[in-house]
């Protein structure tokens, strides 16, 4: 990733994010990048800077950083909300949920500027959310002259800091952030409109420091210039105030040192293009770039059908990857003009449908475009390289006539991705402006090659010397001399490109023949792979849809355990049956989903008439989670036995998180529950005295019926017979 142990920011991935950005008792900043994202390098010195002059406001606030590049981190990201990078989010303390995510808009100005404004905003975001201010954060708004006055009588500390300022002025609240974790001081903002304290202290100019000491006395503090720093380095060094101890969460170590990097540098010649690069980057664009969307619909579907068309003609897959393309090509277009989620479209892309001999790999091996760095290059490189190539491939099947093509098909797709799915955003709009300006004037194959060759010197140009570019592979008008020493011409001591040999260059340097297939895995051996993972879902998803039906019936049998009672005995009568826990559902799923509320459950099991139908709307409500219910009596206080059911529980050693309430239950005389209390069992039912009664009526009435039927039909019979006997007139 782009951050590193010495950075003072929360490094999060996919298995922290949750625990750290919600009930969390601090205010989260967080910065979701993609390490790949040319403006996420660019933007990475602000975010480290802002960090570094913040680190003091931590526990209260923290700055943190998710490389959403790492393909676990995707899913996650796309749940945050993120489409396009670098994504910056604030979450209030005590945030319950992640939508309740604010973005905010990254400014672009130099560091500095971008550290103050940064600041500032964070000081307003902590403002707007007084109802959940963060424990460890304090207040920030003016103080009266009636704090100030009763200060020392109602504190401990030794000094009270307060600084005068106009309303507009963020100093003050700067410096009392600066200073939350040193001890035996506070620092407050004093408003230069309030009238008493200006008075009383005889306040001459703002902003204006003035230190209160605990034995009355006070003075006006003059500094060299009314900065944060000075303002700050001066209270720390007041005799007596001392920096506390905090816990404060830091960036585990995730830099790789340079052996290992010089460990895994693979050989490559810069006058080839690797398919490894191709397919590595194919992956990442299908699997990891369409992914943050979960539907597809409208203009994007466009988008996405038009870039798998052009990359089922024109990409020179090898054979397997050739079979997937084309099936997918043919998935979409039966799918044009409706609405795909992308689950679908990722059980195609890994060819569960079980399409013959069709598989696109799922490893990441970049040779032409490694970087000296794990986050340099990669990515938007094979991205390039992909565009050249497919450029490429279509005048050549333009050329000797093998496929219909239009000279603007491969740019207009490759366009329509890059809009709306090329995770960096900046890059987006600004390739789409060079796209508007003369995209449209391209009116043959070959002027396609060029004007993505040009266009892409462009970037070049405009991106050589930022942070983004790696040193090792600096950014120059490309290609370079010693590459093709004819595509330059040099008039008055300046070269110019000449069309017709550059045209022959890139044809030469994207075309099949020069695609090197180094590093790549056998696609027998891709195919067997995906064999193998199929294999394991399938195995998978039987053992757990056979632990689910096992979990039922233990539960509807076996569902109650015996607790002890401590402490029950004084609050209830002696007929009255110990409580029991019904144990309902199956797995622990997701700690942070579905809160379920302790009144509305009671209520609804209050209602309930049987045992049976309570397990299954229970069952039904909590979906995959653990459940206890803590069953008791109509006449118990309902919190006093939520209590005595958590207590239980953990001497029991059972996870007492998942009790989620008390069944009031109906309770024999004898204290046995309905359940107990089954008069007649078959085949593992229980039948009470009442269905019993039930059964034998209906059995009487059904006997009565029979009769009364019979005695009808031998009626009638004989009546017949009767009639039958009579003489003819
Ligand atoms: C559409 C798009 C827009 C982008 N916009 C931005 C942006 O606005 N800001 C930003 O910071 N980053 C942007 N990037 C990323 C940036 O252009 C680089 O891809 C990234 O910095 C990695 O650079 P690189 O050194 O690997 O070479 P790249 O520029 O990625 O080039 C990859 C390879 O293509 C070859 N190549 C180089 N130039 C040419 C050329 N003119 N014609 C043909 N082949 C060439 C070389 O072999 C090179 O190694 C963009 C990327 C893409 C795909």
């Amino acid at each position: 990733g782009l951050y590193g142990q010495s950075d003072d920011v929360v490094l999060l991935d996919t298995s922290t994010v949750h625990a750290h950005l919600l009930n969390s008792n601090s205010a989260w900043f967080v910065e979701l990048y993609a390490s790949w994202c040319g403006h996420c390098i660019n933007f990475a010195p602000t975010w480290k800077a802002l960090a570094q002059d913040i680190k003091d406001w931590r526990p209260a606030v923290y700055l943190a950083a998710m490389d959403c590049a790492e393909p676990e981190n995707v899913q996650t990201c796309s749940g945050l909300g993120v489409t396009g990078f670098p994504t910056v989010q604030y979450y209030k303390a005590f945030a319950q949920s992640t939508r309740e995510g604010r973005r905010i808009l990254a400014p672009h100005g130099d560091v500095q500027d971008n550290v103050r404004i940064l600041r500032h905003m964070i000081i307003n975001y902590l403002e707007k959310n007084e109802d959940t201010w963060p424990s460890a954060c304090p207040p920030l708004e003016p103080a009266s002259a009636t704090e100030v006055q009763e200060f020392f009588g109602n504190n401990i500390e030794q000094y009270l800091a307060l600084i005068f300022e106009d309303n507009e002025s963020y100093l003050g609240r700067e410096v009392t952030m600066d200073m939350l974790q040193y001890e035996n001081i506070v620092v407050r903002r004093v408003l230069g409109s309030n009238q008493e304290l200006v008075r009383q202290y005889q306040v001459k100019s703002l902003p204006s420091l003035y230190v209160l000491s605990r034995n009355g006395s006070f003075s006006n503090i003059l500094l060299s210039r009314n900065e944060r720093s000075l303002y700050t380095s001066f209270l720390q060094t007041l005799p007596g105030v001392v920096q506390g101890l905090f816990t404060i969460i830091g960036p585990p170590n995730t830099d790789m040192n340079p052996e290992q990097l010089s460990d895994m540098w693979k050989h490559a010649d810069k006058n080839k293009v690797y398919m490894a690069d191709l397919e590595s980057g194919l992956h990442y664009s299908l699997r990891v770039e369409v992914s943050k969307f979960s539907t597809l619909a409208g203009d994007k579907l466009t988008a996405l059908r038009k870039y798998v068309t052009v990359l089922a003609k024109f990409f020179p897959a090898r054979p397997y990857l050739k079979n997937l393309l084309q099936s997918l090509d043919n998935w979409l277009r039966s799918r044009a003009n409706t609405q795909i989620s992308y689950s679908d479209f990722r059980n195609m892309v890994d060819n569960n449908e079980q399409v013959p001999d069709a598989v696109l790999t799922s490893d990441v091996t970049w040779v032409g475009c490694q970087g000296s760095k794990s986050w340099l290059r990669g990515f938007p490189c094979s991205v390039w390289t992909l565009f050249h190539v497919l450029t490429v491939q279509a005048a050549y099947n333009d050329q000797y006539q093998l496929k219909e093509t239009y000279p603007l098909e491969v740019l207009d797709a490759l366009r329509g991705y890059v809009q709306h799915f090329f995770g960096c955003a900046e890059c987006a709009v600004h390739f789409e402006n060079m796209a508007k300006e003369t995209m449209t004037l391209v009116s043959s194959m070959n002027e396609a090659i060029l004007w993505l060759w040009s266009r892409h010197n462009q970037v070049n140009y405009r991106l050589a010397g930022a942070p983004s570019e790696d040193p090792q592979f600096p950014k120059r008008q490309w290609p370079s001399f010693d590459m093709c020493p004819t595509c330059r011409n040099m008039v008055r001591r300046r070269s110019t490109w000449i069309e017709g040999s550059i045209l022959d260059f890139l044809k030469a340097h994207f075309c099949l023949q020069n695609i090197a297939t180094d590093y790549l895995v056998p696609e027998v051996e891709l195919l067997e792979r995906q064999r193998r993972a199929r294999r394991q879902r399938r195995k998978k998803r039987e053992t757990s849809k056979e632990r689910n039906t096992k979990e039922e019936k233990d539960t509807l049998e076996n569902n109650r355990v015996e607790i002890p009672t401590h402490g029950l005995e004084s609050h209830r009568p002696s007929n009255i049956q110990k409580p029991s826990i019904i144990w309902m559902s199956s797995r622990i799923n997701d700690q942070y989903e579905d809160i379920v509320d302790l009144d509305s459950f009671v209520e609804q099991q209050y209602e309930s008439k049987t045992l049976k139908d309570l397990t299954r709307r229970r069952k039904h409500k909590t979906g995959r989670r653990e459940t206890l219910v803590f069953t008791m009596e109509e006449d118990q206080q309902l919190d006093l036995d939520y209590a005595v059911a958590q207590e239980s529980l953990q001497k029991k050693g059972m996870d007492s998180r998942y009790l989620i309430g008390v069944l009031l239950e109906e309770v024999g005389k004898d204290g046995d529950t309905p359940a107990r209390r089954r008069w007649f069992r078959l085949l593992g039912v229980g039948f009470s005295h009442l269905d019993i009664s039930l059964c034998v009526i209906l059995y009487f009435l059904s006997i009565m019926c029979l009769f009364g039927m019979y005695m009808y039909f031998s009626m009638k019979m004989r009546c017949r017979k009767g009639r039958a006997g009579f003489p003819k007139l």
